[in-house]
């Protein structure tokens, strides 16, 4: 039988302690989604990103993931560019260290981020409406900001599967823990893209 998982990236990413990641989850069916989120921030703390770096916010539902996810990018990407025009006011190499800026401390636009829903199938079409609307939302949002979104949302057809899939019961994998090392190998790759480097 295949492995529901992706084959482990072909390199590390040094690059990781400097990364900062977004988390946006719904709080829809939390016992998965704490899992989730938990297997997610566990991924990227082991591949060297640092706590301070990873940034978490909700949202009620799948449905408000997308409009979560455009604005944490938006507002990191608001956030540095403030951080830069402290660093322009900055009077002299003089200054102590409390004369530092408050937004000199870890801002900077996200790197990537982990959009964490889970939607299990009721007795109407809600379902098939809000995936549609939610996962093509995130695929347009990474593609207009450049901006790496990972798919973290589980369409499950009974909870039995969501479960499966967050880790919980017998032989489950925690899919968190994918999400966490394709936003550290996405973002890595992103920001070499973005310098023009290609692999040899
Ligand atoms: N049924 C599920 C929902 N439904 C709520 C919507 O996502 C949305 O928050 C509401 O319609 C208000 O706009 N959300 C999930 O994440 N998972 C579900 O199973
Ligand atoms: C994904 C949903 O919106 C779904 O859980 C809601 O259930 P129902 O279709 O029975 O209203």
């Amino acid at each position: 039988m295949l492995e529901k998982r992706p084959a482990a990236a072909p390199t590390s990413f040094p690059l990781a302690s400097t990364l900062r990641i977004g988390i946006v989850h719904a709080r829809w069916n939390t016992e998965c989604i704490d899992a989730l989120v938990k297997g997610s921030v566990d991924s990227l703390l082991k591949s060297g990103v640092k706590k301070e770096n990873i940034h978490i916010e909700s949202v009620p539902g799948s449905w408000e993931l997308p409009h979560g996810t455009s604005r944490m990018i938006a507002a990191s990407q608001i956030q540095a560019s403030s951080a830069a025009t402290d660093l322009m006011g900055a009077t002299s190499l003089l200054d102590g260290e409390d004369s530092k800026p408050e937004s000199q401390t870890s801002s900077g636009p996200l790197d990537a981020i982990i959009s964490i829903g889970v939607l299990i199938k009721g007795s109407t079409m809600h379902f098939e409406y809000i995936s549609e609307a939610c996962v093509h939302g995130l695929m347009r949002i990474g593609l207009d900001t450049n901006v790496p979104v990972i798919l973290g949302v589980l369409t499950a057809l009974t909870e039995e599967q969501a479960k499966q899939r967050s880790g919980i019961g017998a032989n489950a994998h925690n899919h968190g823990e994918d999400w966490g090392a394709a936003a550290v190998e996405m973002a890595s790759k992103t920001k070499g893209w973005a310098e023009g480097k290609l692999a040899k």
